[in-house]
């Protein structure tokens, strides 16, 4: 038998990066979305603009989806590794460990990258962890996916409607589209006991390196273990207090590019822990392959000039999928300003 050699843990050490030097009078906080609350609208353009980051409560998403999602994701990560790569490599879907992408990208997680089209025409891989209820899995996943796109669309329903945006559905039809190009990713950051040894202290294990997603809206709950990051305007990071019991939210670049930069596209990433295992779900919602993207008409303020060259989403996404991970994938299609 021929062993496979772990690769060594310094791989996964993050570059020494800014020191945080915030004054604690001005240190930013998340924005928080109360979806029942009647001036979210207002709230959520500007956590757009401001970070391109924010955290919803009051969501509508059952909370027996959100558990039960949990728990069978639990599972399957628990198993053995050979079961677990029956689902596997994730080419485009499937299980997935410490390779990120094609191109040379690692971090300290295991995960499932899923299709997030519900029909029975587009199958995942088989579950064989799940072996007497493959189907229950899917299920359950469908159960999620659902609840979650509906609240995704509600929130882009609302900022539609701040930003006089017509029709009002101009963004979540790209969502509701049976044609979306919608991934849904379950991520497993194992603990990494090693960070409690002394000369690995207080160094930072990347699980999930730096970078932008690159669709429209992505959509993250996560268990009470921290490590997810957004990088601040003065390029610091900020660590986000965990909160199972909501949703945190990023805008993609493809938003940006569709209000013509107005929304920032948030740089993010994840640090594992040393004793604690971090479980997220990730949907992150796509246009149609074939979607133009561009500033939309109703955004757009007298002669404002677009600043990105067009594309569709499936160039962008091509070109996203050739790059790595901490790439400026947007640099790319931007239009280089003429004075
Ligand atoms: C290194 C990569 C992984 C990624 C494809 C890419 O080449 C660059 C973008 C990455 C990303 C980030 C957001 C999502 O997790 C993801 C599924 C996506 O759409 O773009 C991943 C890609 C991936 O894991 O395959
Ligand atoms: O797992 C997380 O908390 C975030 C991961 C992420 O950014 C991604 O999968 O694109
Ligand atoms: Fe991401």
């Amino acid at each position: 038998m021929v062993a496979i050699s772990k690769p060594p843990i310094e791989l996964f050490f993050s570059k020494p990066s800014k020191p945080t030097n915030h004054n604690p009078l001005s240190f930013p906080t998340i924005p928080l979305i109360d979806l029942s609350k009647s001036d979210s609208k207002h709230l959520l353009v500007k956590a757009c603009q401001e970070f391109g980051f924010f955290k919803v409560v009051n969501h509508g998403v059952p909370m027996q989806f959100i558990n039960k999602l949990e728990s069978e994701a639990t599972k399957f990560f628990s198993s053995p590794l050979s079961l677990k790569q029956k689902a596997g490599p994730p080419n485009p879907f499937g299980y997935g460990n410490r390779r990120l992408g094609q191109n040379g990208d690692f971090g300290w997680v295991e995960y499932l990258l899923l299709n997030a089209k519900l029909d029975s025409d587009h199958k995942n891989p088989p579950f064989s962890v799940f072996e007497e209820n493959p189907e229950d899995f899917q299920c359950v996943v469908n159960d999620y996916v659902t609840a979650v796109k509906k609240m995704t669309c509600e929130i882009l329903e609302l900022l539609a409607d701040e930003m006089e945006l017509k029709p009002r559905n101009v963004l979540s039809k790209l969502l509701m589209d049976e044609q979306s190009d919608s991934v849904f990713r379950v991520n497993y950051y194992p603990p990494c006991p090693e960070l409690q040894e002394p000369e690995t202290k207080g160094k930072k294990l990347i699980g999930f390196g730096e970078h932008t997603d690159p669709q429209i809206i992505s959509v993250l709950r996560s268990n009470n273990t921290s490590g997810l990051e957004i990088s601040l305007k003065d390029g610091s990071w900020m660590s986000v207090p965990p909160d199972s019991s909501s949703f945190f939210i990023n805008v993609g670049d493809s938003l940006q590019v569709m209000t013509n930069g107005r929304f920032k596209s948030v740089k993010h990433r994840v640090v594992a822990n040393s004793s604690k295992s971090r479980l997220s779900m990730i949907y992150f919602g796509g246009p149609p392959l074939s979607e133009k993207i561009a500033p939309l008409d109703s955004l757009m303020v007298g002669e404002e000039a677009s600043l990105y060259k067009e594309f569709t989403w499936y160039e962008y996404r091509k070109s996203a999928f050739n790059s790595r991970l901490s790439d400026n994938r947007l640099s790319l299609f931007e239009k280089i300003a003429t004075s």
